[in-house]
């Protein structure tokens, strides 16, 4: 782990109060990856479904969960699009036991390996045992807040993994690191994180998120984002496998929602979303999900 969760904290403080403050970084990445249409047959390949999650962070009561779970119930989804959302541990059997099972359900975190003496840890088999399918690793929050590690990252993913739990693995760069013109390498760097403890990549979604665009209002445009996910497509065809690289699904996080969802959906290389704030409204949320239908026009 790195420094001490205190002052990774208040730098992380600043440096999102600089986000905000700053307009967003020029555009100053390496347009080395070939734009591969041609290699990829509709605006979205591989398994096909669009995906969208919600990451609820720690937000909610018995209540809010309630009146929200109550919209989701309520709402007119998609039908190709898997469906997911990430409520605070302590309400997944909630969530679980009152919410439609055309969504499934994530946990924000879990431990390392197997449970045991461990205080205040949740194992994956607990995970699986309470029927909550999937977990968000390597969150922005997790690693800039809290000081996870790019191998801590890695064994908590092939543990989940190994327990039946899919990933939801999260990337993405400082606003910082995007003006020093590292986005690739950072990126890259915390993709071969994954790649070294991943060996099935089936369960596997990536989730790219800029640090800058997280809770800042500030989102990525639609070629910001598509750039890097192209260029992740493009790692994963060499490092890991053609295979892996058409048919991983490679989502976009930081400040989605839904007014600017529909233009980001439309690019190639996106394929679906991981939401914070804007999937606490129910109906904000349905509308991100069915935004899958700006993506069918855009194909
Ligand atoms: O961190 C996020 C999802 O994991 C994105 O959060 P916001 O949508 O609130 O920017």
């Amino acid at each position: 782990m790195a420094a001490a969760p205190s002052s990774l904290a208040s730098s992380h403080l600043t440096r999102l109060a600089a986000a905000v403050a700053a307009p967003a970084a020029p555009q100053q990445l390496r347009l080395r990856c070939s734009r591969r249409r041609a290699q990829r047959v509709v605006a979205m390949a591989g398994s096909g479904k669009f995906f969208v999650g919600g990451n609820w962070k720690c937000n909610g009561t018995k209540d809010s969960i309630s009146k929200l779970v109550s919209e989701l119930n309520a709402a007119t989804l998609e039908t190709d699009v898997d469906v997911v959302v990430a409520p605070p541990f302590i309400y997944i059997d909630q969530v679980k036991n009152s919410l439609t099972d055309r969504i499934e359900i994530s946990a924000q975190n879990v431990w390392i390996g197997k449970g045991g003496a461990y205080t205040g840890e949740i194992s994956a088999e607990q995970l699986a045992d309470i029927g909550c399918q999937w977990v968000i690793l390597g969150h922005s929050e997790r690693r800039h807040i809290i000081g996870e590690d790019d191998e801590f990252i890695g064994k908590k993913a092939a543990y989940a993994l190994s327990q039946n739990v899919k990933l939801i693995a999260c990337i993405g760069e400082l606003l910082e690191e995007r003006e020093a013109g590292k986005t690739f390498d950072v990126c890259f760097k915390q993709m071969k994180a994954y790649a070294d403890s991943i060996s099935n990549w089936a369960n596997v979604v990536i989730a790219y998120e800029p640090v800058w665009a997280i809770g800042t209002g500030k989102v990525a445009s639609p070629e910001q984002a598509q750039e890097v996910h192209a260029a992740v497509r493009d790692w994963l065809k060499t490092n890991v496998s053609p295979e892996v690289a058409s048919s991983t699904r490679i989502i976009y996080g930081g400040s989605v929602n839904a007014a600017n969802c529909a233009e980001l959906a439309k690019k190639e290389d996106i394929d679906g979303f991981l939401v914070g704030g804007a999937s606490l409204k129910g109906p904000d949320f349905a509308t991100i999900i069915n935004s899958v239908t700006s993506k069918k026009v855009a194909a």
